[in-house]
């Protein structure tokens, strides 16, 4: 195994059975490297498997074959080195900002020991002032660089993002692709990130993986090797997005375009 690659996911396949009694074949036959300090995205159409993957990754769910292995090991049950954040705000919504990333610290078992870095990581996600306020009285967007800091603060060798910027209007949204993009370079965790948004994917990402449904395979995995920062207007950039555009339309069985731009 080359030093460098953090997870390997070798002919992994998970199939579910649907509330009708059918088989779904989620994932068949993925095989997939990804390094160390990479930040890399996982786009394709509805029901392709992206969150099952995902899930994978962080030991939320288990394969009936293949292996997932992280620095060598095979993946076992979740852990918090495997920071993984939701579409929807997960916060305890009676936990203030503070008490909600203390929880990251706590659930590991390492409060006493490290609750001086909770500001650390307060002023890192820009929610200075925001200590004592309550999930419901904060953005969607600081709402989710919290669960971002709550992860973050375990140090996991990665971070596992399930669409964290679904839900956020298109100006926050670019507001925490930057922060996002920070944290990557301060922190060097590797990124892993399960999104709709071609332009997202592109403007964050060393590597786009595009999937195919029914069953869930991986159809193709592009180097992006714009430089960075990356000019979302560019002509490489807007070249690649209407290229990725199209093998998305060719993978996908639903005419209407799901993508956003
Ligand atoms: N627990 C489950 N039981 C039955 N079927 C499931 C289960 N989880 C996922 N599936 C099915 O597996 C397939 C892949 O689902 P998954 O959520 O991984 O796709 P996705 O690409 O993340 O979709 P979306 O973009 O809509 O979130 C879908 O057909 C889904 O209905």
């Amino acid at each position: 195994m080359s030093r460098d690659i953090l997870f390997e996911i070798e002919a992994v396949d998970r199939t579910y059975v649907d509330a009708n009694d059918n088989t779904v074949e989620a994932l068949k036959n993925i095989n997939l490297s990804i390094n160390r300090g990479e930040f890399i995205s996982i786009i394709g159409p509805s029901g392709c498997g992206k969150t099952t993957l995902l899930r994978l990754l962080a030991g939320l769910d288990v394969q009936e074959s293949g292996e997932i292995r992280l620095n060598g090991e095979e993946v076992g049950g979740p852990d918090p080195t495997r920071g993984y954040v939701f579409q929807q705000s997960s916060l305890f919504p009676w936990l203030t900002v503070e008490k909600n990333i203390a929880s990251g610290l706590k659930a590991r078992g390492v409060y006493k020991q490290r609750k001086d870095e909770i500001a650390e990581y307060i002023k890192l996600i820009g929610l200075n002032g925001f200590e004592k306020t309550y999930p419901h009285q904060i953005s969607g967007g600081m709402a989710q660089r919290v669960a971002i800091a709550r992860a973050l603060i375990n140090h996991p060798v990665a971070l596992l993002l399930d669409e964290p910027m679904g839900a956020l209007d298109a100006f926050t949204r670019a507001d925490l692709q930057d922060k996002l993009l920070e944290l990557w370079r301060e922190n060097d965790t590797t990124m892993i990130l399960v999104t709709h948004d071609v332009d997202e994917a592109l403007y964050l990402s060393d590597r786009v993986v595009i999937m195919s449904p029914r069953p869930g395979r991986i159809s193709e995995v592009l180097n992006i090797s714009l430089s960075r920062p990356r000019q979302r207007s560019g002509t490489d950039f807007t070249a690649l997005r209407n290229s990725i555009l199209e093998k998305l339309h060719l993978v996908s069985e639903i005419q209407q375009p799901e993508y956003t731009i």
